[in-house]
């Protein structure tokens, strides 16, 4: 059974095509990483996936269960960190956990869930209303946890994190990975989702239009990375039979050999060694993860800022689940 199965899922607003025709699988026990500029349809196609908002045409399962007729089988299994949490800004921290374990089943205590993401005691007993941006993502990430669920739906998770916030999400991405739990991990930053997702599946303007695992990616794009060689002469170079080798040219004097798979380095340079050719030096010139988000989207990954701004929806924002809220 898939985790995720999306057949010809489509949310229009008027004349926007926010999700287009989407046909997705996410197996069990992956971290599926959903990668998208801004305004790409990821928060649209997770509100569809959790019965937040209805799709125009189209239908979805998640963990077996039909999302708009059986949302109920599908929300008790989900754990969801929204895109902009849905709080109550006076209630504290420690009672948005004990709701969310409460709603969840959970067996486990609002202090294992603090330690999980970081978060000390003192701070759960402060309201959340007064939480830095990285508090409340943890304490919505916290909330997500609870109950032990079959499937994160992580959406934006670094969103307002700094950089251990975002090592240490990645961290707990890997932990419930390891459990067997699916996750789901929508973001704009192709970075984040390469560190932590066996699969990624790149949304641009509501069509997903490609599925594969970064280094597949890198080798259907064609954007390989390049060895650039100083050698002695001007030998006669033959690299065909390299695995990965994609193409060898000069340039300035130099040699220059393009790849797809970083194995092709050592192996490319031991078969000029073997012909006799004298390496000088080398450098290597890798194709960075921007160069592949802007292959497939035609965004540039670098102009794309690290917002959290999400565009508007049908509903209210969601509270993180297993959760209905946390009311006083
Ligand atoms: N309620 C709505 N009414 C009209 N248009 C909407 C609505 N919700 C979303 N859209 C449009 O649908 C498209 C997809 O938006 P969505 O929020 O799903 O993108 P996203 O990939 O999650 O973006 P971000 O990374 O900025 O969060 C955008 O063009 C957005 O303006």
């Amino acid at each position: 059974m898939a985790a995720i199965d999306t057949t010809n899922l489509t949310k229009q607003y008027g004349d926007v095509v926010a999700v287009d025709g989407i046909d997705l699988i996410v197996e069990e026990g992956e971290v599926f990483g959903f990668l998208g500029p801004n305004g790409a349809g990821k928060t649209t196609t997770i509100d569809m996936l959790l019965d937040f908002i209805r799709p125009t045409t189209g239908s979805a399962t998640v963990l077996g269960y039909d999302a708009q007729t059986e949302t109920d089988a599908v929300r008790d299994r989900v754990g969801i960190l929204p895109d902009g949490a849905g709080l109550y800004d006076r209630s504290t921290g420690y009672r948005h956990l004990e709701f969310a374990i409460e709603s969840s089943g959970g067996t486990e205590t609002p202090d294992e869930l603090l330690d999980r993401v970081g978060l000390d005691r003192e701070d759960a007993e402060r309201p959340v209303g007064d939480y830095s941006k990285g508090m409340t993502q943890r304490i919505t990430m916290a909330m997500a946890l609870a109950g032990d669920p079959d499937l994160l739906v992580l959406d934006e998770p670094s969103s307002g994190l700094d950089p251990i916030g975002i090592r240490e999400m990645q961290e707990l991405v890997r932990e419930e990975a390891a459990s067997g739990t699916t996750v789901f991990f929508s973001s704009h930053i192709l970075g984040q989702v390469s560190a932590v997702c066996d699969r990624v599946g790149i949304l641009d303007e509501g069509e997903l239009v490609t599925v594969d695992t970064i280094q597949g990616l890198r080798e259907a794009a064609g954007i390989g990375s390049r060895l650039v060689l100083e050698v002695g002469g001007d030998p006669t170079v033959d690299l065909s039979g390299v695995d990965g080798v994609t193409g060898v040219d000069r340039a300035d004097g130099s040699l220059v050999v393009s790849y797809t798979d970083a194995s092709a380095k050592a192996a490319a340079i031991h078969r000029l060694v073997d012909a006799g050719i004298e390496v000088l030096d080398f450098s290597t010139e890798e194709a960075t993860l921007e160069d592949l988000f802007e292959a497939y989207t035609g965004t540039d990954a670098a102009a794309v800022p690290d917002s959290d701004t999400a565009a508007g929806s049908e509903t209210p924002p969601q509270a993180a689940a297993n959760v209905g809220g946390a009311g006083e």
